[in-house]
């Protein structure tokens, strides 16, 4: 009832005159008080004004009759509403025998006294008993849900105790159902009978304890260990989760390698998380599977963690790893102080060079990290490197690794070797690898390095039975059979804290990729000094022009066309809320330039400063220089050509768009830059090539 509604009726009430409230809340003080007094009251006022007695008996009725439907109305136990009707009529009673013999009495107001006393005395009395009459009424109705829910529980029991004896012939004792909180199932924890039943020998008859239970397609019953080795538990889902989609979870929170990365959920709805300070893993997933979104969950994770740097290999032209850099390079996400955002991974190689140099480095921080940490590893009396904010672990994440490694190509081996030495020697050292499959698990498996070191095991089916050999990828799990998962994302996770068992990965879109990448921007470490010296130039200048430029190549230009390599997608910028001028110049300088403080100050490198660190292009230094941005962007195109050279008019038709410039301007920036030394003409005649000096040959 809305408060005008409710001021109305009372000025109603008012305006009626005095309203007796039978449901009014009464103590067994105010109560008795309020009895005496209001008969006190009217055997006063009923003398004085010679009211007939009978008026007050009258009176005394009504209240009584009015409390009791009052009281039945609100459910008030009969002894409580008899308790009431009796006040009443007992005041009553005296009210009238007051009026005739004069109220204003010893007798009458010490029997008045008496009466109020009673009445208190007989509703305390009431209200304790309908208190307890209430607690009453709570405890069975609890213990009603209570044996419900054991009635329930007994039920289950029962039944697959039966089961268990039918399908597997062993006579188990149920020692407790738990019901899962998700609603997908429930966990049986059962007593194995004497005489050597183990129960690994029901989690080998999964299969026909789940078809004798009739359970939905995707719902399995799982035998793992109870707390003793005379105890079973068997974890059975009654609702297939695997079936729905289930898109990322929208809490993009920090996470910490030590506390685990979430990668999926369970049957019993449940996440699932790898625990990879000391781990590696192994990801596979035939083509369909779902395996490139899972890549991306797992991206996801290390992104919100606060102590993971992760470096990605992919071979495929880096297609993993693209949407966590492109949207951040290209300036399409911002921050609201209009700093730069860092790409949701902190080092990206799309080919076998960079993928070269960046195993070099790994081995190198591995290396430095050994020696450059003794003080600190005897300090805390551990040889396990404390990874933390300061010193993050990196995470190498090699997409279709598993066939790298299986490549018998001698240039790939090369790679090979190099992902098995990280893999065999920085473990304590904070640096671990997540590869990925295809299916080359056999020769993969085989390895012993692998199968020593990489015991998170993700097994993508998808309903792909083909070359998906589980028995190898998660030894010692009975009961797992492809089929089981048949949808794209779903499979099997098994590592050393969690058995192999089903699961599924969660879907996440380009939109999660880029929140992610936003919210997460700021919480990324950067890397420890020791790590970063070793690391060396390699690692600062990853995301030089010239080493970047393939990925800006992945940008399509808004006609579809794929331009050609080396060229700026400038059309791609005319869509930033900025002008694309102030875009294409802050990019440009932000990006190169000693970016994300992986560099020292850019003019202290100019000027031979900053010796440990090394240089970045310092695009900076150009602002005051250059000072229209198109010839900004148009010496960044001439630094993205790279050693091969552009000419005059690539670079007027790449600026043509944003900038209108013409091919003319181009050519005399050029003839400036070649006076200042900041270009070489490399060529002749129709072969001429204009070349920025840091590529030039001999540069
Ligand atoms: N976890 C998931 N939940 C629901 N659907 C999914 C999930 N993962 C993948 N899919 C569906 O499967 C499709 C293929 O996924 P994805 O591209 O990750 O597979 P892939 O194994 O990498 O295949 P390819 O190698 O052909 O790219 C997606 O477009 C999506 O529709």
């Amino acid at each position: 009832m809305s408060s005008t509604a409710t001021a109305n009726k009372k000025k109603q009430r008012q305006g009626s005159g005095p309203v007796l409230d039978w449901s009014a809340g009464h103590g067994p003080v105010t109560g008795a008080l309020s009895a005496t007094t209001g008969a006190f009251a009217v055997a006063t006022t009923g003398a004085a004004t010679a009211m007939p007695p009978g008026w007050a008996l009258a009176v005394g009725a009504a209240g009584a009759l009015g409390h009791t439907i009052a009281g039945i109305r609100v459910r008030n136990a009969g002894r409580t509403l008899a308790t009431r009707a009796a006040s009443w009529l007992v005041g009553a009673g005296w009210t009238t025998w007051a009026m005739t013999h004069g109220p204003l009495t010893w007798a009458a107001l010490g029997s008045l006294a008496t009466i109020g006393v009673g009445i208190g005395a007989a509703a305390r009395s009431t209200a304790l008993y309908e208190e307890a009459r209430e607690d009453e009424a709570i405890a069975v109705e609890q213990r009603q849900i209570a044996a419900g829910l054991s009635a329930e529980r007994r039920a289950i029991a029962a039944e697959w105790v039966d089961r268990i004896q039918r399908v597997c012939s062993i006579t188990v004792r149920v020692v407790g159902v738990e019901m899962w909180e998700t609603g997908a199932g429930f966990s049986i924890d059962a007593e194995l009978p004497p005489g050597g039943a183990t129960w690994n020998k029901i989690a080998g008859e999964s299969p026909r304890l789940s078809a004798d239970a009739r359970l939905p397609h995707g719902c399995t019953a799982t035998a793992s260990p109870g707390i003793h080795q005379g105890r079973v538990i068997i974890d059975v889902t009654t609702v297939n989760v695997l079936e729905e989609e289930r898109t990322y979870p929208a809490d993009y929170g920090p996470l910490s390698i030590h506390t685990g990365i979430p990668w999926g959920y369970r049957t019993n709805a449940e996440e699932i998380r790898a625990y990879l300070r000391e781990q590696c893993a192994l990801i596979v997933g035939p083509t369909g599977s779902g395996k490139t979104n899972m890549v991306h969950d797992v991206l996801a994770g290390f992104a919100r963690a606060e102590d993971v740097l992760t470096w990605v290999i992919d071979l495929n032209a880096g297609s993993a790893g693209l949407p966590w850099v492109i949207p951040a390079l290209s300036g399409e996400l911002t921050r609201e102080d209009g700093k730069p955002v860092r790409p949701g991974v902190d080092w990206l190689a799309g080919s076998y060079d960079e993928a070269m140099t960046m195993l070099d480095a790994a081995v190198r921080v591995a290396k430095q990290r050994k020696m450059g940490y003794q003080d600190l590893l005897s300090q805390r009396n551990t040889d396990l490197l404390p990874v933390s904010a300061k010193i993050p672990q990196i995470m190498l994440v090699i997409d279709e690794g598993a066939e790298i490694l299986a490549s018998p190509d001698r240039q790939i081996r090369k790679l090979a070797e190099k992902i098995l030495e990280v893999i065999r020697i920085a473990r304590a050292m904070g640096l671990r690898t997540v590869i990925t499959a295809l299916g080359a698990t056999g020769s993969v498996l085989s390895n012993l390095m692998i199968r020593r070191e990489a015991k998170v095991r993700v097994a993508l089916t998808g309903g792909e039975t083909e070359g998906m050999d589980l028995s190898k990828m998660f030894p010692g799990a009975r009961g797992l059979r492809v089929d089981q998962a048949p949808h794209k994302g779903a499979g099997f996770m098994g590592t050393p804290e969690s058995p192999a068992a089903l699961f599924k990965a969660w879907r996440i879109l380009p939109n999660q990729i880029r929140e992610i990448t936003a919210a997460t921007s700021d919480r990324h470490p950067l890397l420890d000094d020791i790590s970063a010296k070793a690391a060396g130039p390699a690692y600062a200048r990853r995301w030089d022009a010239e080493r970047t430029a393939w990925m800006r190549d992945q940008t399509v230009t808004d006609d579809g066309d794929t331009p050609s390599p080396g060229t700026l997608r400038l059309s791609a910028l005319s869509e930033q809320p900025e002008s694309p001028e102030d875009a294409l110049a802050r990019r440009f300088r932000e990006e190169i330039d000693a970016q994300f403080a992986t560099v020292a100050d850019p003019h202290a490198i100019e000027s031979g400063g900053g010796a440990d660190r090394p240089a970045g292009l310092n695009l900076s230094a150009l602002r005051e220089e250059q000072d229209s941005p198109a010839q900004q962007a148009a010496l960044a195109a001439l630094l993205a050509a790279g050693p091969g050279g552009t000419g005059a008019s690539a670079i007027a038709r790449a600026l043509a768009d944003a900038f209108g410039t013409t091919r003319q301007t181009v050519v005399g920036w050029l003839k400036a830059w070649m006076q200042d030394g900041t270009a070489v003409r490399v060529g002749e005649g129709t072969k001429a090539r204009y070349v920025h000096r840091n590529h030039a040959p001999g540069a």
